[in-house]
């Protein structure tokens, strides 16, 4: 086996975000996509510890590029959401298909594929996704 040199050693973290973040005692049921768990009386809840920061991680090897991600992530969901209604699918009864929330279990996790249906919000939308002046 090799042998990890001291000056590494001392840089490695034994709580990652992917742990502290299914810590059941803070975030019950971690794997269950529940989104009322951020909410409470319809507002968002600011009691609960921050979650978003922890997944850069801490310290010295904190994300460098954390600010530009979530600004980036902030910038692609809000232009999406502006002009696309997304909702889930209905199959040809004209019932819901239900969204599958399992994950891979790659290192980088996403949901498996669902069927859904994306839908531009209005016309002027339509237009300005094609590029039209409006
Ligand atoms: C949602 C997107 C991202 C997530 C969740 C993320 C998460 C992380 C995490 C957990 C670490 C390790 C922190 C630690 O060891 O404690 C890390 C390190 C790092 N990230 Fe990110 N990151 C993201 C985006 C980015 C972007 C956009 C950049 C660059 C533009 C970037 C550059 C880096 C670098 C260079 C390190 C190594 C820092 C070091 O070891 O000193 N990351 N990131």
């Amino acid at each position: 086996m090799v042998s990890v040199p001291a000056s590494i050693e001392r840089h490695r973290r034994p709580m990652r975000p992917r742990v502290i973040l299914r810590d059941e005692t803070t975030f019950p049921e971690p794997e269950k996509f529940n989104l009322s768990r951020f909410f409470k009386n319809g507002e968002i809840n600011t009691q609960l510890r921050d979650r978003v920061m922890v997944t850069f991680g801490f310290g010295r090897r904190v994300c460098p590029g954390r600010y530009f991600a979530l600004d980036n992530l902030w910038l692609n969901l809000a232009s999406v959401l502006s002009v696309y209604t997304i909702s889930g699918a209905v199959d040809k009864n004209d019932q819901q298909i239900e969204i599958n929330l399992e994950n891979t279990a790659d290192l980088n996790r996403h949901v498996l594929p669902s069927k859904c249906s994306i839908k531009p919000r209005s016309e002027k939308c339509e237009k300005l996704i094609h590029g039209c002046r409006i």
